[in-house]
């Protein structure tokens, strides 16, 4: 469905309150129907019900969400008595990672709660407040069971091997491979179990839900908040093993592997390029800092600018990507290869995922540790950046690992 905001529909009324509501975790306010999440350590925002929804895709899909959410703030009537990045007006997204195929959506919730440091507000969007009471816990999944997506893990290896072939020879110098896995269940599935243990075990990422796309990603694309823009850095990848003194002798292998240095440094300079023309000015680290999750350590660095121009998170989101952390360098030879050799349609996996007020502040994560909601199940996705001295069992072994946040978030254990 999509409700363009053309002068014949109504004006949204948008209205944002304080509310206590104590430490009652956001998540447990979700109903099962139509949940929007976007949450970190507890903070964030949640909604549902739809007040306003536009659906595009294609080469145009950034620009016409941008066209259509200024639309839209422009004629809505806004009381807010809070005045915090996201309050007021909100819309999330999700865009698909290439200009075919896939969807993509801006959704303006009905009811937004949101929670930043010790403020929680509730927004209603031409509905009546709510009352805000705990909804029924969600189910696990029943009859989960795990199969190839379209390639098996040899088949995968060969592809990675080609890429290896086509980066040696010249070609390009790095390029991010992805596979799929399938989940099928009995019943259809209530996202908000997975999002439930995504948000608790993984407490250094963003757990979010947009239209049937949900996952845990550390990687922030861009934050834009009162004119700060930030970015968070990440590609250089290594597994954990679960015993603490050898994870940390392996963080130190991977802040010194040449591989994901080289890996690390293509994603940073992408970035930092792409924000260049709307900063006035910049601090990108000479090296990145090892961030530690449950499952993987990543190489990771945290861009920081301040925005001289209007352009909105989302229209950063769209300079910004696809960065070599999803897609490679040089960027147009990378995707290229990408829909080439991959042989999977990513849809939303690795585009920008998150939300955007009406100031245009906002933050988009990329879709990574995630997952779409099919009709008989789920989709998850993990990808390997590649470089010419990767070798495809490694990268087999790293897709496993980023596999694991989803996989066990939908198990029952
Ligand atoms: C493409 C993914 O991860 C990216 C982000 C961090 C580290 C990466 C790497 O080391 O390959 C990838 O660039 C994914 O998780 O699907």
């Amino acid at each position: 469905m999509t409700i363009p905001a053309s002068a014949s529909t109504p004006p949204l009324v948008v209205r944002t309150v304080p509310v206590d509501l104590a430490d009652l975790p956001l998540l447990d306010l979700l109903p099962r129907h139509e949940p929007v999440s976007w949450l970190r350590r507890g903070e964030g925002l949640v909604g549902w019900g739809v007040a306003a929804r536009l659906e595009t895709s294609g080469p145009t899909r950034f620009s016409d969400a941008v066209k259509w959410w200024s639309e839209t703030v422009a004629r809505a009537r806004v009381e807010d008595q809070v005045a915090e990045p996201g309050t007021g007006l909100v819309s999330f997204g999700a865009f698909a990672f290439a200009d075919e195929p896939g969807e993509s959506l801006l959704v303006i919730p009905q009811v937004i709660v949101g929670r930043r440091g010790d403020r929680t507000w509730l927004t209603t969007v031409s509905v009546e407040a709510p009352t805000l009471v705990p909804a029924p816990a969600p189910e696990p999944p029943v009859g989960l069971a795990f199969s190839d997506g379209a390639r098996n893990g040899e088949e995968w290896m060969t592809v990675v091997a080609e890429a290896v072939r086509r980066i040696s020879a010249g070609d390009l110098e790095k390029v991010v491979l992805a596979r799929d896995l399938i989940a099928t269940t009995d019943e259809p599935l209530d996202v908000r179990w997975p999002l439930h243990r995504l948000a608790a075990q993984y407490e250094m990422c963003w757990t979010f839900h947009v239209d049937g796309l949900f996952g845990a990603t550390p990687e922030m694309l861009v934050r834009r908040e009162r004119g700060l823009v930030t970015s968070r850095v990440l590609a250089g990848t290594i597994r954990r093993t679960g015993d603490d003194e050898r994870d940390l002798a392996l963080a130190a292998t991977l802040a010194r592997s040449s591989k994901d240095l080289e890996e690390h440094e293509y994603a940073v300079r992408s970035v930092a390029d792409a924000l260049e023309p709307h900063c006035s000015s910049m601090n990108v680290p000479e090296a990145p800092f090892v961030l530690h999750l449950p499952n993987v350590m990543h190489l990771a660095t945290d861009v920081n600018g301040v925005v001289h121009d209007n352009a909105t998170s989302l229209q950063l989101a769209e300079s910004l990507h696809p960065s070599a952390a999803v897609g490679g360098t040089p960027t147009t030879d990378a995707t290229r290869l990408i829909a080439e050799i991959e042989g999977m349609p990513r849809e939303r996996y690795a585009g920008p995922v998150g939300w955007m007020d009406a100031s245009g502040d906002g933050e988009w994560g990329i879709a990574l540790r995630s997952a779409t909601v099919t009709e008989s199940g789920v989709r998850l996705f993990a990808g390997c950046g590649i470089v010419a001295s990767s070798d495809p069992e490694a990268e087999l072994a790293e897709s496993q690992a980023k596999f694991v946040p989803v996989r066990d978030a939908l198990g029952a254990g």
